[in-house]
């Protein structure tokens, strides 16, 4: 008998996204997107001020604790800290609306923001976002609104050194500026998970690095 590996899986719906998402980011004169033809990725320079950037630092800061993974066992994977920032709070609300509006998803997709916080020497080692489906993970993923699509995540400072975000396989590397949000889908066209979005949060050498991170689901992350 052979086990082969099953081929990634084509998805109409994840394709909507993609395509819907993609119309509506090349709609908007402050989106700019990444040459690359391996990877969707698009910037946006100064999504939030200063102001807003310092007051989700200081929510970091008060709530950080160790991050964890899905799947992968090495303790060196995901050394950064993080925590969910609450979506109801005034301080998150409009910037976690405003993302999804950015992207044009209804935010019942979004999962909750998640902080994270970079000392020197910390890391988040290459990783696709999408779920793998063969995975343990992946009905407890499914009941909770299924694969991911879209990531959105926004630098909140300046790193002296080190900290870039690294897609290895696309060949774009992107250094952390204070204010700047990254969206890149993780889908290919056709819906199927697109594994050139590998990509790494690069260590830290000097200074701190903080982000937000919104992950979009297919389905509906919060159930109504
Ligand atoms: O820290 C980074 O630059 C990348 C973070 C990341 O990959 C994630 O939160 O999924
Ligand atoms: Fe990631």
């Amino acid at each position: 008998m052979f086990f082969t590996k099953k081929p990634a899986q084509a998805s109409p719906l994840r394709a909507l996204y993609g395509e819907s998402v993609t119309l509506r980011l090349a709609n908007n004169p402050a989106m700019k997107q990444a040459k690359s033809d391996m990877v969707q990725l698009y910037y946006y320079p100064d999504f939030l001020d200063a102001a807003q950037c310092g007051a989700l630092v200081r929510m970091i800061d008060a709530k950080r604790r160790p991050s964890t993974v899905l799947s992968e066992a090495n303790a060196d994977y995901r050394t950064s800290e993080s925590c969910d920032m609450d979506r109801w709070s005034e301080d998150v609300r409009p910037t976690d609306e405003a993302i999804a509006a950015l992207l044009g998803l209804d935010p019942v997709h979004g999962e909750t923001m998640q902080g994270q916080r970079y000392a020197p020497g910390q890391q988040f080692r290459a990783h696709n976002d999408y779920f793998r489906e063969d995975q343990p993970y992946w009905p407890a993923m499914q009941a909770s609104g299924g694969q991911r699509t879209w990531t959105a995540m926004i630098y909140l400072n300046e790193v002296e050194e080190g900290g870039a975000t690294w897609f290895p396989l696309a060949g774009l590397r992107i250094n952390p500026k204070r204010g700047l949000l990254l969206a890149w889908n993780n889908m290919n066209r056709d819906g199927s998970p697109n594994e050139k979005t590998m990509h790494e949060g690069v260590a830290v050498m000097r200074g701190t690095k903080y982000i937000v991170t919104k992950w979009f689901r297919e389905g509906n992350w919060i159930k109504q």
